[in-house]
């Protein structure tokens, strides 16, 4: 089961940040970037850079069934692109290729296991980077860790070849005993971080501050807490304090992939968050106030986009 090729499916602050390294490492015979014509057509003319470099890419159509499927596939999409991501991965998928989402939040592995079968699927959570994209360059000073790790012993097999690419390729990453807390714990971070900042249009600066933005991007945090424990998940204050000191490590003036989206205009990742966060608050009778609000006031900021 050794990894031999990557492809990846979203050429944006991650995927350049992955492709980059991946292409530099291994070179570019072996690193696969799915694309369909326009996007092909759009990268070669305007060029793709990571921290101001040219990238050096191998592009290939979605549509190109003639190679064989990749190893390894790496979904890199926002959450609102993700079923369209799943269709142009699908020539790349074969039974043996295992699949990696770096997508924020907890239902991506869900989802892509309803397309291609929960069995390929080794649950990855993407942290500690600060990847900010501008246009078709993404600026990083610290490239972060891949979380990894199984819900289920039988694909363990999977998980090691990844560990394996991973240490070939010098990408720093984390086998985790217990995945899917740290995905919860992640999702929890950001359902503060990212939601906060994109409402009060701020840095990470303003959240490290004690104040309003602090308090509300706390609240909405915590309110993760009990809808964890009813999926059997036993995130705690503990967690929550951990994850505090996670974003006040944050570099100041970095702001997160929402905040970012917000910038841009581009429809944001609220319904992996607070859209989640109400799905399921309702589902188990318990309040979420905060996060609907956030949800709300995201819901009036893209409505005059
Ligand atoms: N940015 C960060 O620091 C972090 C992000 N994350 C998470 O990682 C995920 C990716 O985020 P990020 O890299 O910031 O996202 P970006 O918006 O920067 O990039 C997504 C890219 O995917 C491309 N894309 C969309 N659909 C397709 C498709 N069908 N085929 C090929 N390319 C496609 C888009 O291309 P085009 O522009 O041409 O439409 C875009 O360039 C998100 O879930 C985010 O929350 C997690 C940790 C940190
Ligand atoms: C951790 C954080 C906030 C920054 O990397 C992130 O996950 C994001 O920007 O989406």
């Amino acid at each position: 089961m050794k990894i031999e090729t990557v492809a990846i499916v979203g050429l944006g602050a991650l995927g350049i940040l992955y492709g980059h390294h991946f292409t530099k490492a291994i070179g570019k015979d072996r690193v696969r970037i799915i694309v369909n014509k326009e996007r092909m057509a759009r990268y070669h003319e305007q060029g793709i850079s990571f921290n101001g470099e040219p990238c050096d890419f191998q592009y290939v159509d979605e549509t190109d069934a003639s190679l064989a499927p990749a190893d390894l596939v790496i979904l890199a999409v926002k959450g609102t692109q993700l079923d369209e991501a799943i269709e142009t991965a699908r020539n790349q998928v074969g039974p043996d290729t295992t699949i990696l989402s770096v997508l924020n939040g907890i239902s991506s592995e869900e989802v892509i296991g309803a397309a291609f079968g929960g069995e390929k699927v080794v649950h990855c959570v993407a942290q500690g980077m600060d990847a900010l994209r501008t246009g078709n360059d993404v600026k990083s000073v610290h490239i972060g860790e891949l979380r990894i790790g199984l819900d289920a012993p039988e694909k363990q097999a999977r998980l090691d070849a990844v560990a394996a690419f991973f240490e070939e390729t010098g990408l720093p990453h984390v086998v985790e005993a217990d995945i899917l807390h740290r995905m919860w714990a992640k999702f929890m971070l950001n359902v503060g971080v990212n939601q906060v900042l994109m409402v009060k249009e701020g840095t990470f600066r303003d959240i490290h501050k004690e104040g309003p933005a602090r308090e509300l991007m706390i609240a909405a945090m915590r309110e993760v807490l009990p809808i964890a424990q009813k999926e059997g998940i036993n995130l705690t204050e503990a967690d929550l304090e951990n994850d505090l000191a996670i974003i006040d490590g944050l570099t100041p003036l970095g702001m997160p992939s929402m905040r970012q989206d917000g910038l841009a205009k581009r429809p944001s990742e609220v319904e992996l968050f607070s859209g989640t966060i109400l799905k399921k608050a309702k589902k188990y009778g318990l309040p979420a106030p905060t996060n609907q609000y956030l949800y709300d006031q995201v819901q009036a900021i893209e409505a005059i986009y």
